[in-house]
């Protein structure tokens, strides 16, 4: 017999990658990643019927989207092959639609909660999604109990992201509500050190296979940690696991997840905000696609060893002095005023910009082009802003400010963005380098936040979690 379970919820972060774009896809290297305060939601509760027949089956929903349901069947496979999910119809009239990221998530969740429960069957469940407001720039009604949740009145993919990770929050979150739902107090919790261990490497996992590629993994350990220093594992962790449903897949992931093999390092205590400071995150509507730029500029590094390991080295220790310097200001220096408090912090974040601006003239790959360091400029010269870079893997579709926490700044960086994409225009124009414009920028409702994974109150999503 099926144990009752309570509902329960949990959150995850969206993250930044203010330092190490590149870099930090190589274990040698270090990345600084901040987690945002744009949360994604996972609620999972007991699964309801208007008729009092109980299903067999997962539904999951993401409330906001239009026909965003899933539906999956699962048992427990011979072998120790882990548990099979299938997808199933949820009606007649909503066409079949894979989600990559919560069948993955889905998948190795439950294969490892049946190997620590092996004599208790999964009970059926309803599981909804909840993104809050800056992970898509599409228009959307608030709902009534929570103006941060938004009705979308479209559909997933008609939603425009804004770049803030949302499927390793929703891996992350899913997975912890997962595990947190079905395994007592004593086998999961988020509150220790072995929970977030724990749930790292298997949100990790499942986030690599619904990728179908390994990246660095930042964004999943900022999801599961928050702000971080972070030093990737080495992703032969992950191709010596059996596929799910193989034989022996089950047995090995809770060997791969629980075990010491897990190489990564993050350093929480390395990264802090100081008091008066605060991120900002700009989104510049342009469209920008950009899947080939790692597989270009780790080209670039290969082909031309000397050059890259002298930029990449001091890029590293660049990345390094910032960490330092704004743990320093926020510890040591707390409290202290007066002018030139942030030179030496501006000054880092400007030379790091340099060798990433060299880095992509010698790729060939646009990281920090001249439209983002026209922007970068005029937004660097509003007082009170400390400084800014292209996040992540750069390109044309946002930067990240790091500026004093006064309304003042925040209102002239709003004037200044607020007409901007004509003066970018012409910058572009004038320079001559391409004849790639940046649209619209707009200031993203987010900043840094330094929680990771949460648990949330399970009673505040009743507006959005009413079953069939
Ligand atoms: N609110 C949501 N509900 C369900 N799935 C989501 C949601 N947000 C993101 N996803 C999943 O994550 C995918 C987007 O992931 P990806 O392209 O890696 O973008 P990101 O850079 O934001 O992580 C979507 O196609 C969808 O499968
Ligand atoms: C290049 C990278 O080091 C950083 C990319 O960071 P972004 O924040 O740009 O990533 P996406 O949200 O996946 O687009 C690749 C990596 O670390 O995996």
């Amino acid at each position: 017999m099926a144990t009752s379970h309570t509902p329960r919820a949990v959150s995850a972060p969206g993250k930044v990658l203010v330092a190490g774009g590149y870099l930090v896809l190589d274990a040698d290297y270090n990345g600084l990643v901040f987690g945002l305060d744009a949360r994604i939601h996972v609620h999972v509760e007991p699964i309801r019927t208007k008729s009092g027949v109980s299903l067999s089956e997962i539904t999951v929903q993401s409330p906001q989207f239009n026909g965003a349901q899933w539906a999956y069947g699962y048992r427990l496979l011979e072998k120790d092959g882990g548990v099979g999910v299938t997808q199933l119809a949820v009606s007649h009239d909503v066409p079949l639609s894979r989600n990559p990221f919560i069948e993955t998530a889905l998948t190795y969740g439950l294969s490892y909660i049946s190997t620590l429960l092996p004599d208790t069957p999964i009970a059926p469940s309803s599981i909804n999604i909840l993104a809050s407001k800056p992970y898509y720039s599409n228009p959307g009604t608030p709902s009534t109990t929570n103006p941060n949740f938004l009705n979308y009145n479209a559909t997933l993919s008609e939603a425009h992201k804004t770049g803030l990770g949302s499927s390793a929050a929703l891996v992350t979150s899913f997975t912890a509500a997962l595990l947190s739902y079905y395994l007592p107090a004593s086998k999961f919790t988020t509150t220790t050190d072995d929970g977030l261990r724990v749930l790292h490497n298997l949100a990790q996992a499942a986030h690599c296979a619904a990728q179908g590629k390994v990246g660095s993994g930042f964004d999943v350990a900022s999801a599961v940690y928050g702000s971080c220093l972070y030093r990737r594992f080495s992703p032969s962790l992950l191709s010596g696991l059996p596929s799910p449903k193989d034989s022996g897949f089950a047995t090995e992931l809770r060997a791969l997840v629980e075990g010491d093999r897990w190489d990564t390092s993050i350093a929480k205590a390395a990264i802090k905000m100081p008091k008066g400071l605060r991120l900002v995150m700009c989104d510049v509507d342009c469209g920008s696609e950009t899947p080939g730029m790692v597989k270009t500029v780790l080209k670039w590094r290969e082909q031309n060893k000397e050059e890259a390991d002298r930029v990449w080295n001091a890029l590293q220790q660049g990345n390094e002095a910032l960490a330092r310097e704004l743990t320093r200001l926020a510890t040591e220096d707390e409290g202290s005023s007066g002018e030139g408090k942030y030179d030496a912090l501006s000054k880092i974040i400007l030379g790091n910009r340099k060798l990433i601006r060299e880095m992509g003239v010698a790729s060939k790959v646009p990281i920090e082009p001249p439209q983002q360091t026209a922007l970068l400029d005029a937004c660097s010269k509003i007082p009170g802003v400390v400084g800014g870079v292209v996040p992540g893997a750069g390109g044309y579709d946002a930067i990240v400010l790091l500026l004093e926490d006064r309304e003042e700044v925040i209102a002239e960086l709003k004037n200044l963005v607020s007409n901007y994409s004509a003066t970018a225009n012409e910058v572009a124009v004038v320079d001559g380098q391409d004849d790639f414009k940046i649209g619209k920028v707009g200031i993203l409702g987010v900043r840094e936040d330094m929680v990771g994974v949460r648990d949330e109150d399970a009673s505040q999503y009743q507006e959005w979690t009413a079953t069939n």
